[in-house]
C-alpha cells in the first residue's frame, strides 16, 4: 500500500499527455455485478464480506495487481486513495469494499461500491479510446474467472437503472478557468445536461468545481453501442474544449491588464501566505496554471498544478507527515508547501 502514497500521482500520471493544459485525466467506467448473487444496496455486512473474499479468491490471477481491503486502513489513508482518485469516496467510506489497484496506478477494480465491480482505467490527459480499451482487456479477464448478470436484450445489469446495458461511463477532468471567468459556463453547462451528459466536481457525485475543475461525463449508457457512445462523448468533449480555448483568447485579447492583476494577486497569496485552505489554494494555483497556458507567467507545467492539488488535500497532508493535524495545522503546512514549491520552481 504505502508505494501508492509516495507520491501524489502515479508513474503514468506523471508523463506528458495529449491536451494536458486542459483535460487534466480520462476515466473510463465499467459497472458489473456477479451473476446470481443480490445486488449491492440489499447485501448485508456479512454477506459485502463474503463478496470480497470470493473476488479475491477469483481474480487474485490479476498480474500486477495488490489487494487492498479498505478495512486493513485507517480514514485517512483511504482518503488519500481517493484524493489520488485510485477509489472512489464511496469505496473509501466503506470498510468491507475492496480493490485490486495496479502497480502503474491506471486501473482500480473496486468491489461493493454501488455495483459488485466497479473497472476504472485512469490515464492523463485527453485519452478516451485509450483508456477504453485498457478497461475493455481488464473486463475481459475478470470475465474468464466470473460470471457477470447479464441479459440479452438489456446489457449488463445494474442496481442503477442509469448503468444498465453497457454501464460504461467516460468521464474527463476538464479544467475551465476560461469559461468561468468569461461568465459563459453556465449557458454551457445547462446545455450539456439538456444534451444528456452529467456535470460534477472534483470528486464526483455531490461534490464541487474547486479549482475551476469540472468532470464531464456520459449520462446515457443503455441503447447504443460503446464505441457510438464514445464517439458522442468525445464530439461534446471537444467542442467544450473549443469553446474554452475561444474564451482564453478573448480574454488575452481584452482583458489582458485585468487578468495579470488577477494572476500576480493569486501567486502574492499564495507565496507570502501563513494559511491556506485547500479550496483557496486549488483555485489560486487554477490562476497560475492559466497564466502560463497564457504565457503571462513562466514555469508552471501542468503536471506540477496536477501534483500539487493532489499533495495539497487534507489526506494526503496528513499522510505525508504522518500524524492527524487539526486545520489550522493543515492550513499552515499546506502553506509552507506551497511557499517552498514556488521558491524552488517559479520566477
Ligand atoms: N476524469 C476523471 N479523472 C479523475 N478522477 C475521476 C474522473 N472522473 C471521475 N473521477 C473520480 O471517480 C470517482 C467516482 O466519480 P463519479 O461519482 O462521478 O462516477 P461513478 O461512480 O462512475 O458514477 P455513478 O456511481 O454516479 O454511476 C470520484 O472519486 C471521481 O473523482
Amino acid at each position: 500500500m504505502e508505494t501508492f502514497l509516495t507520491h501524489p500521482l502515479g508513474p503514468k500520471m506523471k508523463e506528458r499527455a495529449k491536451l494536458d493544459d486542459l483535460v487534466v485525466s480520462t476515466r473510463i467506467r465499467l459497472a458489473r455485478n456477479v451473476k446470481d448473487t443480490v445486488f449491492s444496496p440489499v447485501l448485508s455486512k456479512e454477506g459485502e464480506r463474503q463478496l470480497c473474499d470470493r473476488l479475491e479468491g477469483r481474480l487474485r490471477g490479476l498480474k500486477g495487481f495488490e489487494y487492498l481491503h479498505m478495512r486493513d486502513y485507517d480514514e485517512v489513508t483511504r482518503q488519500a486513495l481517493m484524493e489520488k482518485h485510485l477509489i472512489s469516496p464511496a469505496v473509501a467510506a466503506n470498510e468491507e469494499s475492496a480493490v485490486f489497484l495496479s502497480e502503474d496506478e491506471t486501473i482500480s477494480v473496486l468491489i461493493n461500491e454501488e455495483d459488485h465491480l466497479r473497472i476504472q482505467t485512469l490515464l492523463p490527459g485527453y485519452q478516451v479510446k485509450e483508456a477504453f480499451e485498457l478497461a475493455n482487456q481488464v473486463d475481459a479477464l475478470c470475465a474468464e474467472s466470473l460470471s457477470y448478470a447479464f441479459d440479452e436484450q438489456l446489457g449488463y445489469l445494474t442496481t442503477c437503472p442509469s448503468n444498465i446495458g453497457t454501464g460504461l461511463r467516460a468521464s474527463v477532468m476538464l479544467h475551465l478557468p476560461g469559461l468561468t471567468l468569461t461568465g459563459r459556463i453556465s449557458p454551457i453547462l445547462r446545455e450539456l445536461r439538456k444534451l444528456g451528459y452529467t456535470i460534477r466536481g472534483r470528486y464526483g457525485e455531490g461534490s464541487d468545481a474547486a479549482g475551476r475543475l469540472f468532470q464531464l461525463s456520459n449520462q446515457r449508457t443503455l441503447g447504443s453501442h460503446e464505441s457510438q457512445l464514445l464517439a458522442d462523448f468525445m464530439e461534446v468533449t471537444e467542442q467544450v474544449i473549443q469553446a474554452e480555448r475561444h474564451a482564453r483568447e478573448e480574454l488575452i485579447a481584452h482583458r489582458q491588464e485585468e487578468l495579470e492583476d488577477r494572476f500576480y494577486r493569486s501567486y502574492g497569496i499564495l507565496r507570502y501566505a501563513k494559511l491556506l485552505s485547500s479550496t483557496e489554494a486549488i483555485e489560486r494555483l487554477s490562476d497560475l496554471h492559466l497564466a502560463s497556458d497564457l504565457g503571462i507567467l513562466s514555469d508552471w507545467s501542468p503536471p506540477k498544478f496536477h501534483e500539487l492539488i493532489v499533495r495539497l488535500q487534507s489526506g494526503f497532508l496528513q499522510k505525508h507527515f504522518g500524524k492527524t493535524l487539526s486545520t489550522q495545522e493543515r492550513d499552515r503546512e499546506r502553506a509552507t508547501l506551497v511557499r517552498r514549491t514556488l521558491d524552488q520552481g517559479l520566477v
